[in-house]
């Protein structure tokens, strides 16, 4: 059995988690570099709680300075098991208006100027995304919106755009014709990382514009996503409690899905070839298994 810590990564227009019992930022030192932020600790609930705005407060960070490895080493040293991330997305379908929430349960990785894994060379791992998010805390997050009466879809494909620029309208419609439902920058490599770090995932993305496909609504703009996520700050507060009430302080049955021990099978580089400097690295992401 194992306790719950939940880490939020907070995007566009969510910088801190309001209502956390003793709540304090603490910075937390990644063998990676920087994170975007100090984290902010607390609880909700009687849950441990771990917050991350994505881009840092104030929103320096673009999606493709991030540093994501930085980010999610320093979640999993802070002792997170699962994270959920609230994005602000683009929707590439009729029925995913502005306002509504999206639990995607793929993506598609279109990025190309990102560190994308914990492991390299002097220890080599491949860890499968066949199923990039945890269904547990999918289930959460669907049962939140339902009680509370939040639109929402259940299963989609979130499209993994570098940006920072929007889609041009070619781009836009061709996504539409590879059948995604929303568009973002930002949730790759996050997902990979986190699985490689073995903490579950996932994604409630909130939905604040059409992107640029739609005939008769406006092309994306900026000051329209803020507006709109201004208006789905309070309902993504709201899903939150109700997703924490649902976990509850006591401890859980493990992953069903085993998401919380891929390394076993995954590291392919034996013990005797492996980088003494890249082992430390990988001390708090991988040292359940490199320890033992
Ligand atoms: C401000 S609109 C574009 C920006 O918003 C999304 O970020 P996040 O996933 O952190 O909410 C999108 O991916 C872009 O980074
Ligand atoms: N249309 C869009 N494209 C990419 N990222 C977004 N974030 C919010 N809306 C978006």
């Amino acid at each position: 059995m194992v306790k719950t810590v939940l880490g939020v990564i907070g995007g566009s227009g969510v910088y801190d988690l309001p209502g956390l019992e003793n709540a304090r930022w603490e910075k937390v030192e990644s063998s990676f570099g920087e994170p975007s932020d100090a984290l902010r600790m607390g609880t909700l609930g009687g849950v441990d709680m771990v917050f991350l705005p994505r881009h840092g407060r104030g929103h320096r960070q673009t999606p493709s300075s991030i540093n994501y490895r930085a980010n999610i080493d320093a979640l999993k040293r802070a002792g997170v098991t699962d994270i959920l991330s609230v994005s602000a997305v683009g929707s590439l379908r009729e029925d995913l208006p502005p306002g509504s929430f999206a639990i995607v349960d793929q993506f598609i990785d279109r990025t190309f100027a990102r560190e994308k894994s914990f492991f390299g060379p002097g220890c080599v791992a491949h860890v499968s995304m066949a199923d990039p998010v945890c269904p547990r805390l999918g289930d959460y997050a669907e049962k939140a919106c339902k009680e509370l009466g939040i639109a929402h879809k259940r299963g989609g494909t979130y499209i993994v755009m570098e940006g920072p620029q929007f889609s041009s309208r070619a781009e836009s419609h061709l996504y539409r014709s590879w059948g995604c439902s929303v568009i973002g920058m930002t949730n790759m490599p996050e997902a990979k990382l986190a699985r490689e770090a073995e903490i579950n995932y996932a994604t409630v993305a909130m939905v604040t514009d059409y992107d640029c496909w739609h005939d008769d609504e406006p092309d994306v703009s900026v000051t329209h996503v803020v507006e709109v996520l201004r208006q789905n700050a309070e309902k993504a507060q709201d899903m939150l409690k109700h997703i924490v009430g649902q976990i509850g302080p006591g401890e859980r049955e493990p992953c069903p899905m085993g998401f919380d021990k891929v390394l076993d099978f995954a590291i392919i580089t034996p013990p005797e070839a492996r980088d003494a400097a890249l082992m430390k690295k990988l001390e708090a992401v991988a040292g359940r298994v490199l320890n033992r």
